[in-house]
């Protein structure tokens, strides 16, 4: 099992999505399980500052997420919402529901079975999975057999949101992306730490590196710790 951290626009989607692929293994993104729980609370008009009212309908929250590299899903009571929990209302919002620690509690259950299921018998004949996150290599499975924490300079992470959310990283779209990225990071390393490597877990830093350079860089991780 592959486990991989770091901050909003460090490249962990995209960059475990595709080492998944490549060593064909499964992609659990547990970001998209914490989005997916705002847009339940969000869809149920819950008060996201009520701890209470928001774990206990993050508890019956009936999730259903794919791992399949290839094109993961995510429904949450038969409904399609890949699209939806990327929308900016919901980015904007995620960390209020992602700082509830019984929420935090239930999804960290939720994505430890899933990562036991695809350990022993998963989608690709249960030989693992690369889950990325901000707690994976620290509290969800600091057992994984490689952890990385994928960092990049506030610059190159600002830039890269922004052109995928804008299409462009002129000033005022990197000024625009600048609350979903760093107010966001700020709130979120309050309940988790990702901003520095905990003892183990090899940093990649891909301020300089494109995609490519990235995917490789982590699969030489993978194949310097022979687990894999
Ligand atoms: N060196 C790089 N490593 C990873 N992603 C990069 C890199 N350069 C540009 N990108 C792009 O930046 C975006 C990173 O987004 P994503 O993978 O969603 O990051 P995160 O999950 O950490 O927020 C993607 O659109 C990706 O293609
Ligand atoms: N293991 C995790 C994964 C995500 N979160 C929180 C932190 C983030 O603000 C949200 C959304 O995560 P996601 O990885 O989709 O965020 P990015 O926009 O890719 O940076 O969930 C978390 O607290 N713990």
């Amino acid at each position: 099992m592959i486990a991989l951290d770091g901050p909003s626009g460090s490249g962990k989607s995209s960059v475990s999505r595709q080492v998944a692929s490549r060593l064909g293994l499964a992609y659990l993104d547990t970001g998209a399980m914490y989005r997916a729980a705002t847009w339940w609370c969000v869809r149920n008009e819950v008060d996201l500052a009520d701890q209470s009212a928001v774990a206990a309908l993050v508890a019956a929250m009936p999730l259903d997420i794919g791992v399949d590299p290839a094109g993961p899903t995510v429904h949450v009571d038969g409904v399609d919402i890949a699209e939806a929990i990327r929308d900016s209302a919901i980015s904007t919002a995620v960390s209020a529901v992602a700082t509830n620690l019984d929420v935090r509690a239930e999804l960290r259950r939720r994505q430890r079975e899933i990562i036991d299921v695809e350990r022993t018998a998963g989608f690709s004949g249960g030989s693992g999975v690369v889950a990325e996150g901000r707690d994976i290599t620290t509290v969800v499975a600091p057992d994984a057999d490689v952890r990385v924490l994928l960092t990049a300079s506030e610059e190159a992470r600002l830039a890269r949101r922004s052109l995928d959310v804008h299409g462009d990283a002129d000033a005022s779209s990197v000024e625009a992306t600048r609350d979903q990225v760093v107010r966001r990071d700020r709130d979120d390393s309050t309940v988790s730490q990702f901003l520095v490597a905990a003892d183990g877990v090899v940093t990649v830093d891909s301020s300089d590196l494109d995609f490519e350079q990235t995917v490789q860089a982590v699969l030489e991780v993978v194949e310097r710790s022979g687990r894999h």
